[in-house]
Parts: structure tokens; sequence; C-alpha cells
């Protein structure tokens, strides 16, 4: 369903002597050469010749154009079950919040130069702003601890959806897409897609979301619990675990994730939420992991152990635990630094440096 291609090893050898070729001990810029090595196998990936022939001229440059940070929010019915600080209602109020400017997604974004698209993916009550795209798959979920809670037809309505967000992004000249969320409750619904994609219990994947008390902790692992009990027959692939535990922003960011990989965009993720939705998008194919970069560990428990599992070195570190996107938004910078140097720095012997590799 997704044509995604993985990024050739064709030109690594090249792609390197270039970075090697800087005026710097041989990485000395850590993971700065990582990003741009990435970078470069998702942009020289064809087997074209001139990109070839220019890469032996190290004449070659990596683009950021456009960079684009899309918030899906979600109301989920598990969140009537006590498992959030905050009731459902302050979805849509920070859904108003992000449409008027005043969230920190905004206010980072418009610092770091992102631009922004507010998605609807299926809150309680619809907020009236031309701000906000409408791509509803309904009012709410229902609680995963008692039903499916979607259908499958609601799951292939987020993924139409989704693609169709990001090939416009595309077709604008977008090349580099960050995700965050909004979504009372999607802490529960991610912790319970890790421990059914991962295999282990509620207990190794639930933290305290918003801040939430040790007694609702407990509450919280056990509507995980009985949500895995329930469908346990039906976790077997990544859009029956979005039917049975996913939220509509996380339908959503699973999908949009696969689309930017088939239009090779660097695709950046955020916390816990966002890296639920990559493991879902990684397993649905294992491609799109080519064209990510993981942006930050969260201060959500369970984050570090989904990290690990995923075998991926976020970039920061900051003990941010808000989601929105902001600590995707965060590497902006650090993408941008990564791309400074492979196009404009000195090479030894241009800058008449020793070379000292
Ligand atoms: O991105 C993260 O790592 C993250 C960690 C904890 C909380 N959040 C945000 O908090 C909300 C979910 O928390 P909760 O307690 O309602 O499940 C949702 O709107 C997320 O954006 C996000
Ligand atoms: C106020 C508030 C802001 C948020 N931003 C992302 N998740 C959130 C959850 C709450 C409760």
């Amino acid at each position: 369903m997704f044509n995604i291609e993985s990024v050739s090893e064709q030109h690594s050898e090249k792609i390197q002597a270039i970075i090697d070729s800087k005026t710097k001990p041989l990485g000395a810029l850590g993971e700065l050469e990582s990003l741009a090595m990435q970078l470069a196998k998702i942009q020289f990936s064809t087997a074209d010749y001139s990109a070839a022939n220019a890469l032996a001229k190290s004449a070659v440059k990596l683009t950021l154009t456009a960079p684009h940070l899309t918030i899906f929010a979600g109301d989920h019915g598990v969140a009537r079950a006590g498992v959030s600080i905050a009731s459902s209602d302050v979805t849509r109020q920070m859904v108003n919040n992000f449409a008027r400017g005043g969230g920190a997604i905004n206010a980072i974004s418009r610092q770091l130069g992102w631009r922004l698209s507010i998605v609807d993916a299926g809150i309680l009550e619809p907020v009236v702003s031309t701000q906000v795209k409408d791509q509803r798959l309904g009012k709410t979920t229902h609680a995963i601890n008692q039903h499916e809670a979607m259908s499958s037809t609601q799951v292939d309505l987020g993924f139409a959806f989704a693609k169709a967000h990001i090939d416009e992004l595309h077709s604008k000249g977008c090349n580099l897409v960050a995700f965050g969320e909004m979504g009372i409750g999607n802490t529960t619904i991610a912790s319970a897609i890790m421990a059914a994609v991962m295999g282990v219990p509620a207990a190794e994947t639930v933290g305290r979301g918003t801040g939430i008390s040790a007694q609702a902790l407990i509450k919280k692992q056990q509507v995980i619990e009985q949500a895995l009990a329930l469908h346990q027959d039906k976790l077997t692939d990544p859009k029956s675990i979005l039917r049975c535990l996913g939220g509509f922003e996380v339908v959503q960011l699973t999908a949009a994730m696969l689309a930017a990989a088939e239009h090779k965009m660097l695709i950046v993720v955020d916390g816990f939420i966002c890296s639920a939705a990559a493991m879902l998008a990684i397993q649905t194919n294992a491609n799109v992991k080519d064209y990510m970069v993981f942006a930050h560990c969260s201060g959500e428990q369970g984050h570090e152990k989904m990290l690990q599992w995923l075998d991926v070195k976020p970039l920061l570190n900051l003990g941010l635990r808000l989601g929105e996107g902001t600590g995707a938004a965060l590497a902006l910078p650090i993408i941008q630094a990564a791309v400074s140097f492979f196009n404009d720095m000195a090479s030894f012997s241009d800058a008449e440096v020793t070379n000292v590799t």
C-alpha cells in the first residue's frame, strides 16, 4: 500500500569522503555527521549518474525546504476512566489555543521557523476556525477497555486524510516534516500500543502522562490491562492495533509518517505518542525508519524503553513531556546545522589546512 524506497547505500562511501574532507578531526561533529549522512542517503538515493558525478566533485548540496509541523488532535473514550489530570474538554480548548497562536508549539515554531498545521482528527466538539483543518474521523473513540476504539472504515479514512495532507505539503515544496499531537488520554493509548507491539505487560509501558497521582496510575495500568485482554486475539497487525487501541490522531500520525517517506521527506518524530505511531508505521513498512529522526527522549516513563526497542538514539534529552510536537520542533536548528556543515564547510584542500585524517 505504501511504496517506500529504502535509502540507497550506493553513494555512502562518497558521502563519507565529503564529510571526512571537511576541516575537522574525523567524526568530530558527532551526531551532526550521522544526520548529514542520513539526509544525503535520502536525497542522493537515486542511481542517477549526475548525482554520482556531482558527489565525486563534492558539488552536491543537501536541502531543507519549507519545514512543516502538523499537530493532529483527537479525543479518547478512555479519558472518561480517570486516566488523566484533565477532561476531554481540554483537548478542544488547547486546539483553540493553537488556532490563536498561544500554545508552546506556536511560540517555539515562530522562533524556529516551522510552518504549522493544526488538524482536527476527531475531537469531541469541533473548533470553528480557519486555522484548523477538518480531518475528523468521529467525535471521540470508544473506550479501549470496553470496545474496539473505532471501525476499520475510520482507520482507512484516517489513512486517506493523512496521505492527502502530506501530498499537499509535498506539492508545495516541503521536504522536512515534523508531527505533534494533542489529545487528553492519549498516553494511555500509546502505552497500550507499546505493550501490544513489544509484547510486554502494561506495568512496563504505563506512565504519568500529564502528571497523574500514584492512585490514578494504578487505575490507568488496570485500564490498559483490560484493553489488552479484551482485544488480545486481534492485535496482530498495525491496522488492527489502531482499530482496537488507537486514537484518531494516532491513526493519522502513523499514516502521515508513511506518506512522508513515500515522498522521501525527512520525518522528525516527537515524544511518547508520536513514537508509538512511529512503531506502527515501521511495522507497516520497515523502510520508513530510514527517513525518521527521533528528536528527543520524553520525560514520560516508557519512552526510553520504546526508543531502545526501536534501536534509535534521540537527539535531545530535556525532560520535556508536553507533546504538541515541541521536542520535534527543537530538532530543527540541529538538522539545519548538519546541512550547513555539509554544504558550506571548507575542505582541507580548499582551506589549505593540513589534512589530519
Ligand atoms: O509527547 C510526550 O511524550 C507526552 C508525554 C506526556 C503527555 N503528553 C501530552 O499530554 C496529553 C496526554 O496526557 P494524558 O495524561 O492525558 O494521557 C496529550 O495531549 C499529549 O500531547 C505528551
Ligand atoms: C494544558 C495542557 C496542554 C497540553 N499540551 C499537550 N497536552 C496537553 C495537556 C494539557 C492538560
